[in-house]
């Protein structure tokens, strides 16, 4: 089989979705697993104000309400958790996402303390921390506190890994990459753009540039630069597009270099907890 068919399949991209169909098919498989833990009895996700936290974090929120409708257990509840290294400079578009998604809980942890002192904990022991490195402690940062968070509220950690970010490992292991569901795996960025608009989110919400917004001395480095390719070709890569020679070998490089990242978190495919 062709690399492009093989990573296709592993993702489990469809080239065109009916977006009502696919967030039906993501809440329907979110309650499904509460049901099946019920000792779980809310979700976790830090909402930075770009596309992925407000798609999954809305999807999250409509889920929770079918649950208290359901069960007339007012436990089930969604938690945004804003988490900000410092002053996060688009602070306003963190609040537009948290007024569409309207969680139940919204809380507020700023990341830098604990950030700054493990690099300097870090660095006392003698290892430079690049500003690179460092943005993946931030990450991973925000890993210990959405399981903090869920650790004091019986909860779940969901995560934003989706088809367009899983091929190139754009992800921190352990850090964004580390969640307990990822109810959005297997759309591309495009895809989730359509479910958004169908969840009638502001415009603005997905036409935002994408950004992991990590480093102090890139701030709201775009993905697209980062990763030297575009998520349009991506898009179209995963939809089985013929796309330019360049961009694919760029895309198929990033997929073999970061093979080692896709492992563990609980996606719509996986069975074996039913
Ligand atoms: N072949 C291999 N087999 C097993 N393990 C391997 C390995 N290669 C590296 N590793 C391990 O993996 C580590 C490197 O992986 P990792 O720490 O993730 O670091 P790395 O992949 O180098 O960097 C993460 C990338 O993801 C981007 N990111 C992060 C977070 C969010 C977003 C976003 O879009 O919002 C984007 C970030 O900007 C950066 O470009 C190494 O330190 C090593 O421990
Ligand atoms: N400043 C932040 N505050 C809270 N959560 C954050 C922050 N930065 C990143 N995250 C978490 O890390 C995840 C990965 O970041 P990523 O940039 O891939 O997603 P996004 O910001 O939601 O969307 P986009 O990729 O379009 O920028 C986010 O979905 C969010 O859950
Ligand atoms: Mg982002």
């Amino acid at each position: 089989m062709k690399l492009q068919e093989e990573i296709i399949k592993e993702l489990g991209v469809k080239p065109e979705i009916d977006p009502k169909e696919e967030i039906r098919k993501t809440i329907d498989f979110l309650k499904s697993y509460l049901k099946k833990y019920p000792f779980i009895t809310s979700f976790v996700l830090g909402i930075s104000g770009g596309q992925d936290s407000s798609l999954v974090g809305r999807l999250a929120q409509l889920t929770m309400e079918e649950m208290r409708q359901e069960t007339g257990n007012e436990a089930y509840q969604f938690i945004a958790v804003r988490l900000p290294y410092g002053v996060q400079a688009d602070e306003a578009d963190a609040q537009r996402a948290i007024e569409f998604i309207k969680p139940d809980q919204s809380l507020v942890v700023n990341i830098k303390a604990a950030v700054d002192g493990q690099v300097a904990a870090v660095e006392a022991a003698g290892v430079k921390v690049s500003d690179f490195n460092k943005g993946n402690i931030k990450a991973r940062q925000r890993m210990i506190t959405q399981y903090a968070v869920a650790g004091g509220n019986q909860g779940a950690v969901l995560g934003t890994d989706h088809a367009a970010e899983n091929i190139t490992g754009f992800f921190t292991k352990f850090g964004d990459g580390g969640a307990d569901l990822i109810p959005i795996f297997r759309l591309n960025k495009r895809q989730g753009k359509q479910l958004l608009a169908e969840l009638g989110a502001n415009p603005a919400i997905y036409e935002k540039v994408p950004t992991a917004d990590l480093e102090d001395g890139k701030p709201g480095l775009a993905d697209e630069v980062a990763l030297g390719v575009t998520y349009q070709e991506i898009d179209d890569y995963t939809e089985g597009k013929v796309i330019k020679k360049e961009a694919q070998e760029k895309i198929e490089q990033w997929y073999l270099k970061t093979q080692h990242k896709r492992h563990l978190p609980i996606s719509i495919f996986d069975d074996f907890w039913k």
